[in-house]
């Protein structure tokens, strides 16, 4: 099938290539003519395993191609698929402008008939507005619009494409609705199934598994927050409360609060559609004020322990990234970590597997970075670690004990046995171990 992709982001990217994997003929477009340039080279603008092996063997077979024009993608595309970024508008709603400007550059180029699918993540009633903005500039082509979400997780993307738990495919029309099936065919033969359903269904379905992760997780840390008042383990919690089949192990790790491009900004925009259609989504407004407080609650631990004062201390971070296998630093709790010790007057060093370039842009010189996890802790008067990176989990205790100023470690991620810490002689607190306030 020959196939566009308008976006060549994480999304865009790794469903064409993936597309292309499954022998269909993809041509990746944007306007970003330096990204479109270093992945002609065969450079891969984001770390994503696997990626990189995957475009190069599909470039080289000439099915994935690269391109600034769109026109000439479109044209003579079976399926177009919008992949464009929809981030936080001002009032917290989807800002729509890119989606929108994409579906009319599309409507400019239709050819014979074209299935124009939305992967971006949108509102409710966004693929009826592409729709009507096609026809502005098109009012006679020949097309269906589609509703097709994506589920994939950054680090694993690859796998979730290739496997899906499932796929949402939103149309009315018969036509539009084989042609997608017979596209995801290759992904769906397992247990995994197609679910159709109408757009709308389809566009919500997508906010509302992105709210109950996110829920889960901040419903956690608030467990987490009680754990500590009254001397329980939220890790043993956890795993009580998630053996219940109806419950799930899943999702139910506290930390230092979720971050993204995707979690904080979804479940502001289904807020906020919640709020358009006159409802008070309250229990998504306290999982965004859970999460945000939860942000600074590494900060406020180091504030608690050194007395109020953090002017002249000395820190380590470890993990920059808002998750493992990725070197996306889009709402990392790292960032407002980093910027209030460096406001109280401290100074970080910070070790990140991948993450240096993208923490480069955001902190310039304002903090060191070292080329190992044992670098950032040299002289420091306290550790935090941040992300959960596996090289993270079974370091060299004595050596590190030595390399630091005082062995005082405030773990994000409850990586470690907080017994076994204080057996090791570390100040060590976790989040939600029982550790008095
Ligand atoms: N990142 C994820 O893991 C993930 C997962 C599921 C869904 N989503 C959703 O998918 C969408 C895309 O997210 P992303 O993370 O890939 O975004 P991204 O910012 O990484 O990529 C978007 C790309 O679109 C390009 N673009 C913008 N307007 C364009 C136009 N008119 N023509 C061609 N290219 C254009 C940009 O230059 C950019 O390269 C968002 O709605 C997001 O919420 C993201
Ligand atoms: O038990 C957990 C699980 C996750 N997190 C945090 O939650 C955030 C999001 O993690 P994750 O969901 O793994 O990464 P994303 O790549 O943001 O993926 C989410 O957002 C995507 C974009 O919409 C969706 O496609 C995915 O299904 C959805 O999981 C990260 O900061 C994690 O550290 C926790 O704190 N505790």
């Amino acid at each position: 099938m020959r196939v566009a992709v308008i976006g060549t982001g994480y999304v865009g990217l790794v469903a064409g290539t993936c597309f292309a994997d499954s022998g269909n003929d993809v041509v990746c477009v944007d306007i970003d003519g330096a990204k479109i340039d270093a992945l002609r080279r065969g450079e891969i603008p984001i770390y994503e395993p696997g990626l990189e092996e995957l475009v190069e063997r599909n470039a080289a077979a000439g099915r994935l191609t690269f391109t600034t024009r769109l026109p000439d993608a479109v044209s003579r595309a079976e399926v177009v698929f919008i992949a464009v970024g929809t981030p936080q508008g001002d009032d917290g709603s989807a800002d729509l402008q890119y989606v929108l400007a994409a579906a009319r550059a599309i409507g400019r180029s239709l050819g014979s008939y074209t299935v124009v699918v939305d992967k971006s993540t949108v509102p409710v009633g966004t693929a009826k507005k592409v729709r009507e903005e096609i026809l502005s500039v098109a009012p006679n082509a020949d097309f269906d619009v589609v509703s097709n979400p994506e589920f994939m997780k950054e680090g694993a993307a690859i796998d979730d494409f290739l496997s899906p738990d499932r796929v949402v495919i939103g149309t009315e029309s018969q036509r539009a609705r084989d042609l997608m099936a017979e596209l995801y065919a290759p992904f769906t033969r397992r247990s995994n199934r197609i679910l159709f359903m109408d757009p709308q269904s389809a566009e919500l379905t997508k906010y509302a598994a992105n709210a109950m992760l996110a829920a889960r997780i901040s419903f956690m840390n608030e467990m987490a927050a009680l754990c500590e008042k009254v001397g329980a383990d939220v890790d043993h919690v956890r795993l009580g409360l998630g053996s219940d089949s109806r419950i799930g192990l899943s999702f139910l790790f506290p930390g230092p609060g979720f971050g993204g491009s995707c979690f904080p900004k979804d479940i502001r925009a289904l807020y906020s559609t919640a709020r358009e259609n006159g409802l008070d989504f309250n229990l998504l407004g306290s999982v965004d004020r859970v999460n945000e407080q939860q942000k600074q609650l590494l900060l406020r631990k180091a504030i608690r322990h050194f007395g109020g004062n953090l002017s002249g201390k000395h820190f380590g971070v470890w993990g920059l990234a808002f998750k493992p296998k990725t070197d996306d630093m889009r709402e990392s709790p790292s960032i407002p970590l980093i910027e209030g010790l460096l406001g109280k007057g401290a100074t970080v060093a910070a070790h990140d597997p991948v993450a240096h370039g993208t923490a480069k842009r955001i902190f310039g010189d304002r903090i060191g970075f070292t080329d190992t996890p044992y670098g950032a802790v040299e002289g420091a008067d306290g550790l935090f670690i941040v992300t959960e990176w596996n090289e993270f989990r079974r370091p060299d205790f004595d050596r590190l004990k030595g390399l630091m100023k005082a062995p005082v470690i405030f773990d994000g991620r409850n990586v470690f046995d907080p017994a076994r810490m204080r057996d090791r002689g570390f100040v060590y607190e976790g989040i939600g171990r029982g550790v008095a306030p």
